[in-house]
């Protein structure tokens, strides 16, 4: 029976066979691989990714495609279907000695916990691949000065390097989606920030960009004072996207634990 798209999944499924033929070729995948892909939908790239042979956990929201796929790759021994919420999903419950590689042509209207949620489990991962939308790939690759730059892309860069691979139009997806798509490639970085220095950075960040318009000294008053910004090298007249990473992990050292 034909699956009728549910807006409130996030679900445009991908019709073009060249994107993801293009897709896969980005990740990539290796006969030792294991590879989680998150919302497979229908299974377009989940089909291309079992060709390379490597282990393939996928997990699915929507029941109904849950019971499609299991028929669809009944008898795929490589492959273990998961029914349930990746923003709840534990990955460590299904890494073992090899790091995961992630991939999916995500919901969007989920896309920004999701990627913070995978954030959180970037120890048992090697690598992301992700669609979506472009606009978010823009702010996950921008840096200090950059017109996306903001909060997601300093917290982004704490985490991993983000790289844009290239732009997928709307026609490319059924339903259509109403903005332009990007595929991004997420690397972790090999030390990761521990979680009492990911919640200082983010709360200075949250602090400074909330209030973007005004200078550091007003933006972070009651957080941090200007002797605590001057002991950082960091200028009180500068607005939140002049800073650096650096920068903002320099002044979150000056927050008191
Ligand atoms: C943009 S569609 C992509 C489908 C397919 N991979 C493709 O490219 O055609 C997003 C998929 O994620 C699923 N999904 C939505 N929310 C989810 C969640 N919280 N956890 C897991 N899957 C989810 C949707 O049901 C849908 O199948």
């Amino acid at each position: 029976m034909m699956h009728i798209p549910r807006k409130r999944f996030g679900q445009n499924f991908l019709r073009d066979h060249c994107v993801i033929r293009e897709i896969v070729a980005a990740i990539g995948p290796r006969l030792s691989d294991r590879l989680l892909e998150i919302g497979p939908g229908e299974g377009v790239l989940t089909r291309e990714l079992l060709q390379s042979g490597a282990h393939l956990d996928v997990i699915e929201l929507d029941r109904d495609l849950v019971a499609a796929l299991q028929q669809r790759f009944a008898g795929a021994g490589r492959l273990r279907i998961h029914a349930g919420d990746a923003l709840k999903f534990d990955l460590r419950t299904i890494a073992s000695e090899a790091r995961l590689r992630v991939v999916g042509n995500l919901p969007y209207n989920i896309s920004t916990p999701l990627l913070f949620r995978l954030f959180e489990q970037l120890d048992v991962i090697e690598d992301m691949h992700f669609m979506l939308q472009k606009e978010v790939v823009d702010r996950l690759c921008a840096g200090a000065g950059d017109d996306d730059y903001g909060r997601l892309s300093v917290m982004a860069a704490l985490y991993c390097q983000a790289q844009h691979l290239f732009n997928v139009g709307p026609e490319c997806f059924y339903p259509r989606p109403r903005v332009v798509s990007a595929v991004v490639r997420l690397v972790p970085h090999t030390v990761l920030p521990d979680a009492g220095l990911v919640k200082q950075v983010s709360a200075v960040v949250a602090a400074a960009f909330g209030q973007r318009r005004k200078t550091l000294r007003n933006a972070l008053k009651g957080l941090l004072d200007e002797s605590a910004l001057a002991r950082a090298g960091i200028d009180p007249r500068a607005r939140a996207e002049e800073l650096s990473l650096a920068d903002y992990v320099g002044l979150s050292r000056q927050l008191h634990p």
